[in-house]
């Protein structure tokens, strides 16, 4: 079977020099044409999601017991960074359930009046999809912690002392939140949800999983060196394996080998700049810019963010959570620093005065950043 194809990921260089993230092999994000990929690639049932096994253990027994009931679940939040399969579980947990899902985004969602129209159009024990639920307008986020406790929503008619509110009965449904920033979210919202998941990095083992059955999907020949070498530097990410999994095809392609082994993955991934230990060109200009221009740090993210040409956003929700799990960084109440080990990788060595710094670094706990065990 030959499975959709896309194109391959252009030069991630600007004109200019500076970084562009959209452009990354790596970047978790995703637009057009992967979408659909996506898509095809994305499991549907608990039974063939490989990896989160705690999570998916919560998520079943939340799910079955809810069967049992003969009720909606709890609603449900998903957190962790980008690309983990946190629309995957949403979608999954619809189809346990075998009720219809409404997909939307909190971006999506400006004004409370967009969310009264979803809202009062959902069917009993629809599932409502909420991607980047800390994007939401207040107002929206006002009426949702009304309807997901309640099942009720006020509608306000008139304006000024004449308004009036107006109570509307919603039918019994459950909301499925995600977010990369679970720690933006307010705690009236946060509480609303009876089930939190928190997707950590996949380990390389389950990522091997994925592959091999993207590979199957994608009608992609394939060997275990090959799908090793991709699980080991996809960041611990099942959209980057996926990702990498496909240029690597290309390469094979091109090249007229046409299987995935372990040669056509070191010289693809070289190719697009993914190192050995699997970091990109952002992570690499980050931890670059924190040794060379900021002398390991301590520096505050949004000069950090500057120096590499990125939002900040960027920074912190796609390369640092990655970064500061593999020990390449530490987040201290100062500021972000390199550690010992950025400098070996970098092959630099730190200055003296920084070297001892390293020594009093003390890590902050912050809950934006995924926490093992969360
Ligand atoms: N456990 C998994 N097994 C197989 N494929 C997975 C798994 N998790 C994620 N994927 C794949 O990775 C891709 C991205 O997953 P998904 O869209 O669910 O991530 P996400 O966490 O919602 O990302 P974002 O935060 O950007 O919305 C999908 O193609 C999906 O099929």
């Amino acid at each position: 079977m030959t499975g959709p194809d896309v194109d391959p990921s252009p030069e991630p260089e600007c004109a200019d020099g500076s970084y562009d993230a959209t452009a990354r092999i790596v970047d978790p994000s995703i637009e057009g044409d992967e979408e659909r990929v996506e898509a095809a690639l994305r499991p549907r049932r608990l039974s063939e999601f490989p990896g989160q096994p705690r999570v998916r253990e919560q998520l079943a027994l939340v799910l079955e017991a809810a069967r049992r009931r003969g009720a909606p679940p709890d609603h449900i939040l998903l957190s962790g960074p980008p690309g983990l399969g946190k629309t995957t579980l949403a979608m999954i947990t619809a189809a346990e359930l075998e009720a219809p899902i409404r997909i939307t985004s909190g971006p999506a969602i400006q004004h409370a009046g967009d969310l009264a129209s979803i809202l009062s159009s959902l069917t009993e024990g629809e599932v409502l999809f909420l991607d980047e639920i800390h994007r939401m307008s207040r107002p929206a986020e006002e009426m949702l912690y009304l309807a997901m406790e309640d099942f009720r929503v006020d509608i306000i008619v008139g304006k000024g002392p004449g308004a009036t509110a107006i109570p509307l009965e919603l039918a019994p449904f459950t909301v499925v939140g995600a977010t990369t920033r679970a720690g933006l979210l307010p705690a009236p919202l946060r509480d609303r949800f009876g089930f939190t998941g928190h997707l950590d990095f996949y380990d390389t083992r389950d990522l091997e999983t994925i592959l091999v059955r993207s590979a199957g999907l994608l009608g992609i020949e394939e060997d275990a060196a090959g799908i090793h070498e991709i699980a080991r530097r996809s960041r611990g990410t099942p959209r980057i394996a996926n990702r990498l999994l496909r240029r690597v095809r290309d390469w094979a392609q091109v090249h007229g080998s046409h299987i995935v082994d372990l040669g056509a993955a070191e010289a693809a991934l070289a190719l697009f700049d993914v190192d050995e230990r699997g970091l990109d060109r952002l992570d690499r200009a980050v931890l670059e810019a924190l040794c060379s221009r900021f002398a390991g740090g301590p520096v505050g993210l949004s000069t950090l963010a500057v120096a590499v040409g990125e939002e900040s956003d960027t920074v912190e929700t796609v390369a640092e959570p990655y970064l500061v799990r593999e020990g390449y960084m530490l987040r201290t109440p100062r500021g972000r620093m390199a550690t010992a080990r950025t400098w070996e990788h970098l092959g630099l060595r730190p200055p003296a005065s920084t070297a001892a710094g390293l020594q009093q670094a003390l890590p902050i706990e912050d809950p934006a950043l995924p926490q093992q065990g969360d």
